[in-house]
């Protein structure tokens, strides 16, 4: 697995350079696989990554009828409510991309469920049912147990974008509360979030790390601190943007702003 850091030199270089590295992400995906999945993120760099692919030329490239959309997490608001990563993310670029409904995956809300640990579990369920059928090759090992457990939990995940707050949250996983520490559920409630709203709904660390590519996403000197400790290898349950790695790859996309605490060492690589 590889750790790869990109700082780019603005908000919107970022943005459009990890709108472009999608398109191509997505693309490859499709040819090799004739579908492709990815797992959004809401905030600030996460909604303006689709508002930049839409903007891209490239984008009629990809099939987005065979694009699997699922979240990383979701405030807990009804459908429809602005302040959603899922409207968010239709307003930028879903409604307007020829998107198959069926493959639309946002998680649910106090319309559907009485809180958010009942959506966390249909959520869990709905990806339960995505999820691929095993295959015969077993490996040996208690990790590879654990892999073969997770793939019946959960699809694959060709790419998993996340923001990260100041206070080093990724997806709605706080530092130092439940969510963070959860190693068995796919999907976690969540309530008294520190940033509002207090209710969402969260993927979990394994879920996340079940992803093949993980682009972690961020911009701005109030996330400095935050990616600084989390590259210096702090431990996920203080820092959870410390946390994720990728089956494959996990990459930084980073503006210079954001760059500025990472451990001279990491940024020479
Ligand atoms: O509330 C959330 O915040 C984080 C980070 O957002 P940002 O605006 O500080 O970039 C985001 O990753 C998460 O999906 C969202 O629900």
């Amino acid at each position: 697995m590889s750790i790869r850091i990109n700082v780019h030199p603005s908000f919107d270089v970022l943005a459009a350079a990890t709108a472009a590295r999608l398109i191509t992400k997505l693309l490859d995906t499709q040819n090799e696989r004739g579908e492709a999945t990815v797992v959004l993120t809401g905030g600030t760099v996460g909604i303006a990554t689709l508002k930049a692919v839409l903007d891209s030329p490239a984008y009629p490239a990809v099939d987005w009828s065979k694009v699997n959309f699922w979240w990383g997490d979701e405030r807990f608001l009804p459908a429809g409510d602005p302040e959603t990563n899922a409207k968010q993310a239709q307003d930028a670029l879903l409604s307007r991309i020829g998107v198959d409904p069926a493959r639309v995956h946002p998680m649910g809300g106090p319309d559907r469920f009485p809180d958010p640990f009942s959506a966390a579990e249909s959520y869990a369920q709905e990806l339960a049912a995505s999820a691929e059928p095993a295959d015969d090759e077993a490996a040996d090992g208690a990790e590879a147990d654990a892999e073969a457990q997770l793939r019946t939990k959960l699809p694959r995940f060709d790419v998993l974008l996340l923001g990260i707050g100041p206070d080093a949250h990724i997806a709605s996983l706080f530092p130092e509360m439940a969510g963070i520490r959860e190693k068995a559920a796919v999907a976690v409630g969540v309530e008294n979030s520190p940033k509002p709203p207090p209710s969402r709904v969260s993927l979990t660390l394994p879920a996340i790390n079940s992803a093949q590519e993980v682009w972690m996403v961020a911009a701005g000197s109030d996330k400095a601190g935050a990616v600084g400790l989390a590259l210096a290898g702090a431990n996920p349950v203080q820092v959870p943007a410390a946390g994720p790695a990728g089956r494959s790859k996990t990459l930084w996309l980073i503006d210079q702003d954001a760059a500025a605490k990472v451990p001279e060492n990491l940024m020479l690589q």
